[in-house]
């Protein structure tokens, strides 16, 4: 089998093949650039060996891909600053550093960051027994920590499934670091994708397409009675337009969710208004599940108006 050379600048998104894969370019939340891979194909592509269908997956450099019974490429990627490789005589612009790996059990994790939290850092991994990309979250343990609680909060999540929650697949921990195991989202996230559009707001078909998963999302959780107190963390499961949303980011849920807490945590800009006043007030409190549903509405007027507006920067 011979590699062929197909170069993609991707500006926008590029289809190729009959039955076609579409390469998208992602920025995410750190800055850099993702290349995401759609397949759409009846047949499915083989990534490093292993098929993958109908799915969604990061092409990272040294990555072969091949077409089944047919051309197979090596994916390059190759830092270009603007203005470089203007024309072909120029000197070709230096290859992205290669990765490296390092083994937690059954997945292997690596040094690719997707991106970073106050609490967390999240690298793309590879579970090497269901052969499938993961997004490996790791959170520094606190000398104090009580594992045992953290792990039942864990356990709470493991037992999630709803497809527009970021799935939780396994956690490991030793003396130094949690990591969570987590379902890849390759579009990177909402806000990112909101200030990619014109005016940085989004139509109101869309609006509302993403407002119903996140809602129905919400209402998965509050129906076990868990408030996510932070659903501004939205990811894109695929890339594209009208994109199907995932929650993200648990740190800060909590079960029985229609106690009052007196602990306000979460954005400012998306605590309703008895949030506000307990972070003045000690001794007031809110409850987690309607604050979600307040937090819900600030997220559609933000699609509506632009993040530009309806967030002071
Ligand atoms: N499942 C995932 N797939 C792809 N990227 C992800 C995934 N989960 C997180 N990320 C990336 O990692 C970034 C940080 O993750 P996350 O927000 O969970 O960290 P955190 O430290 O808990 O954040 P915060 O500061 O909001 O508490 C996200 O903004 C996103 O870009």
């Amino acid at each position: 089998m011979s590699f062929s050379a197909l170069i993609l600048s991707i500006d926008r998104p590029v289809t190729i093949g009959r039955h076609p894969s579409c390469f998208y370019r992602v920025r995410p939340s750190n800055g850099g650039v993702l290349v995401s891979c759609e397949d759409f194909s009846t047949n499915g592509l083989i990534l490093n060996g292993h098929k993958i269908r109908r799915t969604s997956v990061l092409l990272m450099d040294g990555d072969i891909i091949q077409i089944p019974h047919s051309q197979k490429f090596e994916c390059v990627h190759v830092l270009k600053a603007p203005g470089h490789k203007a024309n072909i005589f120029d000197p070709t612009p230096p290859r992205e550093a290669s990765l490296k790996t390092k083994r937690i059990g059954r997945y292997l994790v690596t040094s690719h960051c997707l991106g970073s939290g106050s609490f967390a850092t999240v690298h793309l991994a590879m579970d090497t027994t269901a052969y499938r990309q993961v997004a490996c979250k790791t959170i520094k343990r606190k000398n104090h920590d009580k594992i045992e609680k953290v792990m039942k909060e864990v356990d709470i999540l493991l037992s999630l499934d709803h497809p527009n929650i970021n799935r939780v697949w396994a956690a490991r921990h030793d003396s130094s670091f949690l990591n969570i195991f987590l379902e890849l989202c390759t579009g990177g996230d909402l806000f990112s994708y909101i200030v990619g559009h014109k005016n940085s707001r989004l139509c109101e078909g869309e609006t509302k397409y993403i407002m119903f998963q996140l809602l129905k999302g919400l209402k998965y959780l509050h129906d076990r009675l868990i408030s996510h107190r932070g659903p501004e963390n939205i990811l894109l499961h695929t890339p594209g337009p009208y994109p199907r949303i995932q929650i993200g980011d648990f740190g800060l849920a909590r079960p029985k969710a229609y106690q009052e807490t007196f602990n306000v945590c979460g954005t400012v800009s998306y605590l309703p208004p008895e949030g506000i006043l307990a972070l003045d007030h000690k001794h007031l409190g809110y409850v987690g599940m309607p604050a979600d549903c307040w937090s819900a509405g600030v997220i559609m007027y933000i699609m509506l108006a632009s993040v530009i507006t309806a967030l002071p920067l």
